[in-house]
């Protein structure tokens, strides 16, 4: 299915950012998630020393991070893989969220793993989250492989969001570490609405096309696309789950 005659406007712009969306974040979450929840003095000092650390503020955002916490909940997940670590800010929110669970986590920046190290430690939660060090594709692999040969459990839950130009790999390899019912969330492929704007052709970009094509004509998952706008700006993630016969 093409995208129709819609003329892009906003070619050019690589940031599109509204206060309000910003305001709402900061209400909701103020109400929703306030700093007395056990997790927030944690929450807050992976953003403040990953921020110390020259680390880039491109954690998902609290928002985000808390919905994944609440969809690994609601599933009863006990082993939860994520691709694109930073300095540990959405691990932290998933584990702390889901006492009952473990997180793997890959990142390809050795500084970038110190830092969620640290972070994590100081979270209280090193025995429940992994960081695995090494080029996301690679790891990947080696799980595939380590579950096939019975050493690691299946996964219930992905949370894809490292080099989005090997998104559509790192879904693919997901769905085969996946246990039914399994639920995948892959970030940023709305992009300011640069999804749909076929004259971009950086990889980064086409990035979300070949996912969102890719992901159609799989038969073993049930996927959507929800766009977001928030402190993060405008984008979107995409969700699938594994069908239960798959
Ligand atoms: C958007 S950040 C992750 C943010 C984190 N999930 C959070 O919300 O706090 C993307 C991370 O992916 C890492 N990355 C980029 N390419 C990678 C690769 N090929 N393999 C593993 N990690 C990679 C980057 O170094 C960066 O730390």
């Amino acid at each position: 299915m093409s995208t129709g005659n819609f003329k892009f406007e906003n070619k050019g712009h690589n940031w599109v950012q509204n206060d309000v969306w910003t305001a709402v974040d900061g209400y909701t979450m103020g109400h929703l998630h306030p700093s007395s929840k056990p997790n927030a003095s944690a929450l807050q000092n992976a953003l403040d020393a990953s921020k110390a650390a020259g680390l880039p503020d491109i954690s998902a955002s609290p928002a985000q991070s808390k919905f994944m916490a609440l969809q690994c909940r609601v599933l009863g997940v006990t082993h939860a893989l994520e691709v694109g670590t930073l300095g540990g800010y959405s691990a932290i929110w998933l584990a702390s969220e889901n006492p009952q669970m473990k997180l793997t986590t890959v990142e390809f920046d050795p500084h970038h793993v110190e830092v969620a190290r640290k972070n994590i430690e100081y979270a209280g939660l090193s025995d429940r989250i992994e960081v695995i060090q090494g080029s996301g594709l690679e790891v990947l692999n080696q799980l595939k492989e380590e579950i096939q040969e019975g050493k690691r459990p299946k996964f219930g839950f992905f949370f894809i969001d490292a080099d989005k130009p090997n998104n559509l790999n790192y879904f693919n390899l997901a769905v085969e570490m996946a246990l039914p019912k399994a639920m995948i969330c892959v970030d940023n492929v709305v992009r300011g609405g640069r999804l749909i704007d076929q004259s971009l052709t950086d990889p980064r970009e086409t990035a979300g096309r070949i996912l969102v094509e890719g992901v159609a004509k799989d038969s073993r998952v049930e996927s959507v696309v929800m766009q977001t706008v928030g402190e993060k700006s405008y984008d979107g993630c995409l969700w699938a789950i594994l069908k239960s016969d798959a």
